[in-house]
């Protein structure tokens, strides 16, 4: 078996609690997306996500679909070009602040001292995914990251967006280990060729999904995959 040389990492129910996207991310968004669309309307991503809503939707609208989105939590662009805007005040002015799991910095500054290649893949937006991992409890880690991918690249239930990272990473997709809570991602990951855990967190309620390997916490996918350990 190929060694791994890179972790393709989920966010939610993964990295950082589901509690915290659901109690503290959504109800920022609901809050100031309304003022934002008016302040920021003329922003060509603010624009080209309200377009993409309302042709989707027309006559409905837009806060209302996003507001129904976020309610059912739909991995919408749109939507998620939407929060991340909204979450980058939260984020910048200091009233948001990540807390991921305490096994996530450590394991993460080990794996990227040993050498090993460390990447994101979520339904948030890049921008998104920049910010949190640039306001987290220890601080900044985006420079633990070589890259930050989203929906742009594909859904992540489907086979050809891994297929697609691996070929941007350069790596062959048996050396990369993707890390997700959802059975779905996994199963495209690994038809894609790519190693594959999944991250079953007694917080988050996860449903063990059958026929994939388990891990609790980060130290526990080091430990049974020979990765190094904090
Ligand atoms: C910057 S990610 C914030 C959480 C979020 O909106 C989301 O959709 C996370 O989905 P994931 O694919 O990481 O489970
Ligand atoms: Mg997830």
């Amino acid at each position: 078996m190929s060694r791994i040389r890179l972790v393709l990492l989920d966010i939610e129910g993964t990295t950082l609690p589901i509690a915290f996207v659901r109690d503290t991310l959504f109800p920022y968004a609901a809050r100031t997306l309304p003022a934002l669309l008016e302040t920021q309307g003329d922003d060509p991503r603010v624009r080209v996500a309200l377009g993409d809503i309302e042709r989707e939707f027309p006559g409905r609208a837009p806060l209302d679909v996003i507001r129904d989105w976020m309610a059912r939590d739909i991995k919408a662009a749109p939507l998620k070009t939407l929060q991340g805007l909204a979450w980058k005040q939260g984020f910048d002015d200091g009233e948001l602040r990540a807390r991921l799991y305490d096994d996530v910095p450590p394991a993460l500054e080990a794996w990227h001292t040993a050498g090993l290649r460390l990447a994101v893949y979520s339904s948030g937006s890049a921008n998104a995914q920049r910010q949190l991992y640039g306001h987290t409890q220890v601080g900044d880690l985006t420079r633990l990251f070589e890259a930050f991918y989203d929906l742009d690249i594909g859904g992540k239930k489907v086979a050809e967006s891994y297929t697609e990272i691996a070929e941007r990473a350069g790596v062959l997709p048996g050396e990369i280990l993707f890390l997700s809570d959802v059975g779905a991602e996994l199963d495209a990951a690994r038809a894609a060729g790519m190693r594959i855990c999944q991250l079953v967190r007694a917080q988050d309620d996860t449903r063990p999904y059958p026929g994939v390997p388990q891990a609790v916490d980060l130290a526990a996918v080091a430990k049974e995959f020979g990765l190094p350990v904090a």
